[in-house]
């Protein structure tokens, strides 16, 4: 048998045979509080499966069928049960944490996302058909051979395409005796460039291309394509620097 076992006849024979015995579930505080043998336990109609083995019960009452009943567990007089048996405090109101916000799903419409932007919702379906681009396509069909790549080529073969023999020091008003369509001149960022061999090429077409022929440029070409990237394109056509008109 196990020293459980052993410990609870002991404390049996010291309250007498017929004092009640606990049942094992028993649990309860009053009983663990106290010290082992001041144990007030509650009266149940058990007997011990071991009496009968016990040469000390003399007029022992216990019957072999009552051998299911389980000893306790822990043992009432155990370090253990006295430990675990305290009792919890017990929070008051302002100590417990406070309950989360309601969710409010009263008010949510199925489909319709929450208007906080974390909703699970499906998203609503339409039948609107999507918007049509507000303006066509400003660009224009280009004459075979005039691609972008043709392009490329073109400025890499060593043709020239400035027209003038070296770099010049160009004020606007030389810049606007070149807005000709065989020979014109635009300023990009403070930089002269002949744009005539380039106006086959622009996928704007060579009309919006002269629009800038003879002046400044650099205002409306950023606000049309800022992302080209216009030094690399026309470095080819480089014929200057664009300087303040000579004071006379
Ligand atoms: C010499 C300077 C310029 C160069 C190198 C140049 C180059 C280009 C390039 C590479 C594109 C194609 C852009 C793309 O596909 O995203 C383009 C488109 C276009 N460019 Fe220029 N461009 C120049 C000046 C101008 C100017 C002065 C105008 C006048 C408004 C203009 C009007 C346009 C237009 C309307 C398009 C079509 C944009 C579109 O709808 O896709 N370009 N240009």
């Amino acid at each position: 048998m196990s020293s459980t076992n052993v410990s609870i006849h002991e404390f049996r024979k010291s309250k007498g045979n017929l004092e009640p015995r606990p049942h094992w579930l028993y649990t309860g505080t009053s009983a663990a509080e106290q010290a082992p043998s001041q144990v007030q336990v509650p009266s149940l109609n058990t007997i011990s499966p071991q009496a009968s083995d016990d040469e000390d019960d003399g007029g022992d009452t216990e019957t072999e069928k009552d051998n299911d009943v389980p000893p306790a567990f822990p043992a009432l007089n155990s370090a253990q049960r006295v430990q675990t048996s305290r009792t919890p405090k017990i929070l008051t109101d302002s100590q417990l944490m406070p309950p989360p916000p309601f969710p409010s799903l009263a008010v949510r419409q199925p489909g319709v996302p929450s208007t906080r932007g974390n909703s699970l919702a499906v998203p609503p379906s339409t039948t609107k058909p999507p918007p049509k681009p507000s303006k066509k396509s400003g660009k224009v069909a280009l004459a075979p051979g005039h691609s972008p790549l043709d392009w490329a080529a073109l400025k890499t073969s060593g043709a020239d395409l400035r027209g003038v023999d070296s770099l010049m020091r160009i004020p606007p008003s030389v810049l606007k005796q070149h807005n000709k369509r065989d020979d014109a001149w635009s300023a990009f960022n403070g930089k002269v460039y002949n744009i005539t061999p380039y106006l086959p090429f622009h996928p704007g077409g060579e009309k919006e291309l002269m629009r800038v022929a003879g002046r400044d440029g650099t205002k409306l070409f950023a606000s049309t394509h800022g992302w080209v990237n216009v030094d690399f394109m026309l470095d080819a056509s480089l014929v200057g620097f664009l300087v303040p008109e000579p004071s006379s």
